[in-house]
């Protein structure tokens, strides 16, 4: 739609405006720092950062109901600047000129209902949120399209030159980085820290296809981190993992695109979300908080953060219930089908202490919740939602182990709606899958297939028969209507058909 065409009290509203005073606030000394130099920890105390905008209180003055209307007629505007995560531009990046924003297709992703068999199976009405549909396959791209529609606006000002992006991954911060990066080709160069056989063959190819220079590293991600973080303090080059404040501000969309696809009504709603490196969850319960305190959504929906017995610092911390006897103690992960999320020492850990506290507090009451799940229970759940018409990734079935853990929990009523993250496309998982059907998971992961759940191919070559078709050598006449003949026969005896009368 045309801007002429809308109501003329929306106009004014509807293309975002750079109007906003962003600077970099640290979470340990409180001080703030210019958004001129790309910063990941405070130059003064080494604390990690948020970004914050001074001039937030403007975005109060206008009424939620105007707000509501500017984003949901936002929905109709062809720029592809306000198609992704910048539809809530003024939440996520009010410093950056709409010609300096990097679409690639991310963002608004399918909000899909559970089937009622699916619903009654799990005792909850429950969604699951595709972010496995944005172009790297992962909720990745959010954080990307943010942190590099930044560095794209530092360059277009001058401020920096000749970039060099660089990540430490477990598959899919690396997907999306080198993507985002290879868009910004010649500007911006990537390059990529994996740890050794530790990321699925499909995501290894994705940042290679991209063009990045790949490392692999022995160890896992938490050694890659540290080397990241070394390379970063040391040398000239911008750090993309979650660490970067600018990846939370994009991944905040997720909450958004949720308030504005349940119109705004959160107060019975549970947002479920595994944790990794925790940048996912701050991001989630930043969002949140943001829309509620500029009067967009009325409530703050529950949150409840999962996480796998073999990679759970989070729950480890927040199961002791004092406030003041918590104390973060990172860990030795274990092998996890949850792979990507397979982090002992995850970077936002004191981001999440600091918004877990805010929240509960805004909301009045006990709102963010921690679930652990065993690796039998997250394989067991993807696949149960997969043969119901899902695409969840592992982690898809670790939020929804993890939701039903949190009901046993009483942390979550049955008469709430909830809404579960697959953070990425099942197909980035497919290995896990195949080692479910196969009954060959190392003993490390304590997976054991449940026959219910086990599907495999079934070869069919009747022995009846000589002559089969092969590529480039088809059969013809008599012997093809032989082959099809005792195939389909075959086929249906398996399938135990009755033949048409
Ligand atoms: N799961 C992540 C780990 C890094 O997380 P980040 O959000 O800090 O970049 C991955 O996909 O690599």
């Amino acid at each position: 739609m045309k801007l002429d065409q809308f109501p003329e009290a929306i106009r004014p509203r509807l293309i975002p405006k750079p109007d906003g005073e962003m600077i970099y606030r640290c979470l340990g000394c409180r001080k703030e720092h210019g958004i001129e130099t790309l910063l990941y920890t405070c130059p003064d105390c080494g604390s990690v950062l948020l970004l914050h905008d001074r001039r937030f209180e403007r975005l109060k003055a206008i009424d939620g109901g105007t707000w509501r209307k500017i984003l949901d007629y936002r929905r109709m505007l062809k720029d592809p600047a306000v198609k992704g995560i910048y539809r809530y531009h003024e939440f996520i990046g009010p410093v950056i000129p709409l010609s300096s924003v990097v679409y690639l297709g991310e963002g608004h992703t399918p909000v899909v209902e559970a089937n009622a068999h699916l619903q009654a199976k799990a005792g909850i009405r429950f969604f699951y949120k595709n972010d496995g549909q944005n172009p790297s396959a992962s909720f990745k791209d959010r954080g990307m399209a943010s942190a590099l529609s930044y560095i794209n606006f530092l360059i277009q000002e001058g401020h920096v030159d000749e970039v060099l992006s660089i990540c430490a991954s477990t598959g899919d911060t690396s997907a999306a980085a080198a993507l985002y990066a290879a868009y910004l080709k010649p500007k911006i160069k990537s390059a990529v820290l994996l740890p050794h056989k530790k990321v699925t063959p499909q995501q290894l190819s994705q940042p290679l296809g991209s063009g990045a220079d790949v490392f692999e590293i022995p160890g896992v991600f938490d050694d890659c981190m540290k080397v990241v973080e070394a390379l970063s303090e040391r040398y000239n080059v911008a750090l993309l993992n979650s660490k970067n404040a600018w990846r939370i501000l994009g991944q905040e969309s997720y909450s958004y695109e949720i308030a504005q696809d349940f119109d705004y009504a959160m107060a019975d709603k549970v947002v479920v979300v595994p944790i990794g490196n925790a940048g996912n969850i701050t991001a989630v319960m930043s969002g949140f908080l943001k829309f509620f305190e500029a009067g967009i959504i009325d409530a703050l929906p529950k949150i409840v953060g999962v996480q796998s017995v073999h990679a759970n610092p989070v729950y480890r911390y927040y199961r002791q219930p004092e406030d003041g006897q918590r104390k973060f103690v990172p860990m030795t992960v274990k092998p996890s089908v949850a792979q990507a999320a397979m982090i002992g020492n995850p970077v936002s850990m004191p981001r999440v202490i600091h918004l877990v506290e805010r929240y509960n507090r805004v909301a009045g009451d006990l709102r963010v919740f921690f679930a652990e799940v065993t690796e039998q229970d997250i394989m067991d759940w993807q696949l149960t939602a997969n043969r119901n018409g899902h695409i969840a990734c592992t982690h898809g079935g670790e939020s929804l182990a993890g939701l039903m853990k949190a009901m046993q929990n009483g942390d979550v009523d049955s008469k709430e709606t909830a809404i579960v993250d697959s953070t990425a496309h099942a197909l980035k998982f497919a290995g896990f899958q195949d080692m479910y059907f196969q009954d060959s998971f190392p003993d490390g992961y304590a997976v054991r297939p449940n026959p219910d759940l086990v599907n495999r191919p079934r070869y069919v070559r009747p022995e009846s028969i000589e002559k089969f078709p092969e590529a480039g050598r088809p059969l013809e006449g008599e012997a093809f209507d032989r082959f099809v003949d005792a195939v389909s026969g075959q086929i249906a005896e398996s399938l135990d058909l009755k033949k048409k009368v």
